[in-house]
């Protein structure tokens, strides 16, 4: 289904950002710190974050627990205010807005939650009319749009249902009709899939996907999950106790981390980590001998590595593999125990000469 089909006042296609457009948003060394309660020092949630967010892009920000991704969305809305540096929202520095200021300014955002938060005395029909109602729109405007809405997420035969009478995943098609009814130009994606299964995730990443491409609405999520990030963003930022450590596309970051965190989470991208039993057999750090675990990160031609694997036969035991795609790409982590006496690492690293192929020891077993 065409988004473009059902929503009406949109152009056939959505207006490419000019190149040289201001970016969404844009930290500029941003520190926020909570205020001190009852003796207890100030929480720095943020510091020194500086991230720009392109127009037209899905921007994704990963980061455990506590890193303070609800934070740096809040800071994007209005209901926090940086510490220090700068946050703009397509080129405008929203620092110096008044309540009033942020209420006009919110009309250009979406916001989609992790609860959805539907308000359960309305139907889905009331829930989505109700921004277009406080922006005060004529009744038969708000009728059809909403109804386009509520079409275009899928859900047009449960207008009437309340939020009880509804899944999850048709919870967060009202919720997402309800960020787009003003028709903003970013959506603020809050854990919007996490309580969702892994099934109607992907229906719902589908959607934002779509949403993205055909309204060409900014979207900047946060999330604590791999899947999604893989599956929806263009680009990603990973933050760890309120920093940004690593930023770039979804590709790089998981195929080729710079730091620990970002491995970690490159580690529950491809789902492939030492399996239990060589675990249990791994030698002590500086004992040698043995055999050798090897991880080879294939990207691009994983076929043609793969069969050169396979040619060393006994040597080079595959212990699994996965081949998949990040970002529409095509990625492959195998992991193989070596032989040393009969194929030392550097004949391995000679059959693959392919930069895109990254090989590194993991540990030796016994
Ligand atoms: N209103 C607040 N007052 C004081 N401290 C806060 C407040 N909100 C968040 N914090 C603290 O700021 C830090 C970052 O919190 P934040 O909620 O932004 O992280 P998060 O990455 O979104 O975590 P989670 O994934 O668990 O929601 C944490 O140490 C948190 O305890």
């Amino acid at each position: 289904m065409s988004l473009l089909r059902v929503v009406p006042d949109l152009p056939d296609t959505p207006a490419a950002p000019a190149p040289d457009a201001a970016p969404a948003v844009a930290f500029e060394h941003v520190s926020k710190a909570y205020p001190a309660r009852r003796g207890h020092a100030p929480v720095p949630a943020l510091r020194d974050v500086s991230l720009t967010v392109p127009q037209g892009s899905i921007t994704g920000v990963i980061g455990p627990s506590g890193a303070g991704k609800s934070t740096l969305i809040r800071l994007v809305n209005g209901l926090e205010h940086a510490s220090s540096g700068t946050v703009r929202l397509f080129g405008r520095d929203v620092g110096g807005l008044s309540e009033s200021g942020w209420r006009r300014e919110r009309r250009s955002i979406g916001m989609i939650f992790q609860h959805f938060n539907l308000l359960s005395s309305r139907t889905a029909f009331q829930n989505v009319a109700l921004p277009l109602a406080i922006a005060g729109e004529p009744t038969d405007r708000i009728k059809a749009r909403v109804d386009r809405l509520l079409d275009l997420v899928g859900i047009s035969d449960k207008r009437d249902r309340y939020p009880a009478e509804l899944s999850g995943g048709q919870k967060q098609r009202v919720g997402i009709a309800r960020a787009l009814a003003n028709d903003p130009r970013i959506l603020l994606c809050d854990e919007a899939t996490s309580a969702l299964d892994p099934e109607t995730t992907l229906s719902i990443l589908r959607l934002l996907r779509q949403v993205n491409a055909e309204l060409g609405v900014t979207i900047l999520l946060i999330t604590h999950e791999i899947p999604v990030i893989k599956e929806v963003c263009d680009q990603v930022a990973v933050l760890e106790a309120g920093q940004i450590v690593e930023t770039g596309s979804v590709f790089e970051v998981f195929t080729r981390p710079a730091t620990a965190i970002a491995a970690r989470f490159a580690v529950a991208a491809t789902g492939v980590d030492l399996p239990p039993d060589l675990e249990a057999r791994r030698l002590a750090p500086g004992q040698t001998g043995g055999r050798i675990v090897v991880r080879i990160t294939l990207a691009g031609q994983t076929g043609v590595a793969l069969a050169r694997l396979a040619a060393f036969g006994p040597a080079c035991e595959i212990v699994s593999a996965r081949i998949d795609s990040i970002a529409g790409r095509p990625f492959g982590v195998v992991l193989a125990l070596l032989d040393p006496a009969t194929l030392p690492l550097t004949r391995l690293r000679a059959a693959l000469p392919d930069p895109r192929f990254a090989i590194e020891e993991v540990a030796h077993v016994a």
